[in-house]
């Protein structure tokens, strides 16, 4: 569980308000008008937000005050902050070591998480040279390899047009179940949510609203998703 308990953040004259959990194991889409607050949320839960009051926990444990990198969780931003002087390989291994001296076994780990996106052959390559797919997978990677249980994605393949964006999806969705991970993800789609999300959260008028049943949700919207989907 990622229970958030009588979270505010605040940002400038914004404030956010949050009581609800997202439960391990699922894929939670997190939805909302732009400028609701679904990035300062991640922002928040990732570490790089201060929350003005509430605490943030995960399986029970206090997170509240620890730095991003100590938090059980990656996230993956729309830019997929792939660092373009370093070949694809380097950009994953980082996950791990920033200083990239990675041990064998590392080595292997990284060669490993490339065939499992599908970028077998290609970490030598700088990131220029991928297509904007295969620098989502690059980026997916990334993450995958840093093994948190956790993944946050801020509108992670809003670049891509639909069939790569269908694709990824599908990519996030197999990996995510077969390596038992627990996922929030971003998204303005309401067909993206449809088809990989178990659960949907919805951020309206200054909080969160707890995650439901997408399907149900869909079936039956809530006044907070038809005013959104307009
Ligand atoms: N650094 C900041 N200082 C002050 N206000 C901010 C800051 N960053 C964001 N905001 C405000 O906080 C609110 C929430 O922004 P946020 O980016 O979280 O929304 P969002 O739901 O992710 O939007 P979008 O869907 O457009 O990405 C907005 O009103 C925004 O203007």
């Amino acid at each position: 569980m990622l229970a958030l308990e009588d979270l505010r953040v605040e940002l400038g004259d914004f404030t956010l308000a949050a009581d609800a959990a997202f439960v391990e194991g699922r894929i939670t889409a997190l939805m909302g008008a732009s400028g609701s607050g679904k990035s300062t949320l991640l922002a928040a839960i990732a570490g790089f937000v201060a929350p003005a009051s509430g605490r943030i926990r995960v399986t029970g444990a206090d997170i509240t005050g620890l730095p991003p990198g100590e938090r059980p969780l990656s996230i993956l931003f729309q830019d997929q902050n792939l660092f373009p002087h370093l070949t694809v390989a380097r950009n994953i291994g980082l996950g791990l070591r920033p200083d990239l001296r990675l041990s064998a076994d590392q080595r292997a780990a990284r060669d490993a998480v490339l065939d499992r996106v599908g970028l077998t052959g290609l970490g030598d390559r700088l990131p220029r040279d991928l297509s904007g797919g295969q620098q989502s997978r690059a980026a997916l990677a990334r993450a995958l390899l840093r093994g948190r249980p956790w993944l946050l994605l801020d509108e992670p393949f809003s670049a891509l047009g639909p069939a790569l964006r269908a694709e990824m999806l599908a990519l996030l969705k197999e990996t995510a179940r077969g390596e038992g991970l627990s996922v929030v993800m971003v998204t303005h789609a309401p067909e993206d949510a449809l088809a990989i999300a178990d659960e949907t959260a919805l951020v309206s008028d200054g909080r969160l609203i707890a995650p439901v049943p997408t399907r149900a949700l869909f079936d039956a919207p809530t006044p907070e998703l038809r005013a959104y989907l307009g």
